[in-house]
């Protein structure tokens, strides 16, 4: 599918503060690293009501992240503020998965995706003052090395509950990256973010480096 995007409106007013409407740590750390400070803060939002619409209606992984990503933005209402959303869905051979709760789902699931390949649908948006402004989905594909069951649990028990933050059980910027032989797509999309297309539209925004 190709890459939704949206050309941005650009404003004059550049003094707009920048919000992200997510709970996840790495996402923080990519707009920090990438020299954008903005307020963090979780959306309230029951994300499992849209992913049942969305198995319900047929909707493509994508969509269904998008539809997340713009909830999250638009549910976290900041009137003076550009707020990012941002949602990620794991989809292999058909099959959706999302954040293992414990050890032992990381396990399962982890089983499930050796030797094949997953897709991370990845998608983001910038709203203001409750319109979506800019919208933006990748979807990089990672193939998992057919490793042993020995292997899996060292790496679950190095790993510990980090594994438990990522939609796909791992941390590619970590010991993660021992489970891949292939991976085809952006980075940044793969923690969490589109980070270069998102930094392109924020700059057209007017908002850089803070
Ligand atoms: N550190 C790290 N995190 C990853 C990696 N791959 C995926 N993730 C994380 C990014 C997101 O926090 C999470 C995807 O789940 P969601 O999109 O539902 O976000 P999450 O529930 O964490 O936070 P949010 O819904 O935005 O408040 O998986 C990776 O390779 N490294």
């Amino acid at each position: 599918m190709p890459d939704l995007v949206l050309k941005p409106t650009p404003l004059q007013n550049t003094a707009t503060p920048l919000v992200l409407a997510s709970g996840s740590a790495i996402r923080k750390q990519l707009l920090h690293n990438a020299g954008l400070s903005c307020l963090a803060e979780p959306a309230a939002l029951e994300e499992d009501v849209l992913k049942a619409e969305g198995l319900a209606q047929g909707w493509a992984a994508s969509t269904t992240a998008l539809r997340l990503a713009e909830a999250k933005a638009l549910a976290l209402y900041k009137p003076e503020a550009f707020v990012i959303g941002a949602d990620q869905m794991l989809s292999c051979e058909g099959v959706l998965y999302n954040k293992p709760e414990t050890q032992d789902a990381a396990r399962t699931q982890l089983q499930a995706l050796r030797g094949k390949t997953h897709i991370l649908h990845t998608a983001v948006v910038v709203c203001h003052k409750g319109a979506v402004l800019w919208q933006y989905v990748s979807e990089p594909k990672l193939t998992m090395r057919s490793f042993s069951d020995t292997f899996l649990d060292a790496y679950l028990q190095s790993e510990g509950a980090e594994c438990l933050c990522s939609v796909g059980a791992y941390r590619l910027e970590g010991p993660g990256l021992q489970l891949f032989e292939q991976i085809e797509g952006d980075y940044s999309a793969i923690l969490g973010l589109p980070l270069l297309p998102l930094l392109e539209a924020l700059r057209t925004l007017g908002v850089t480096l803070s």
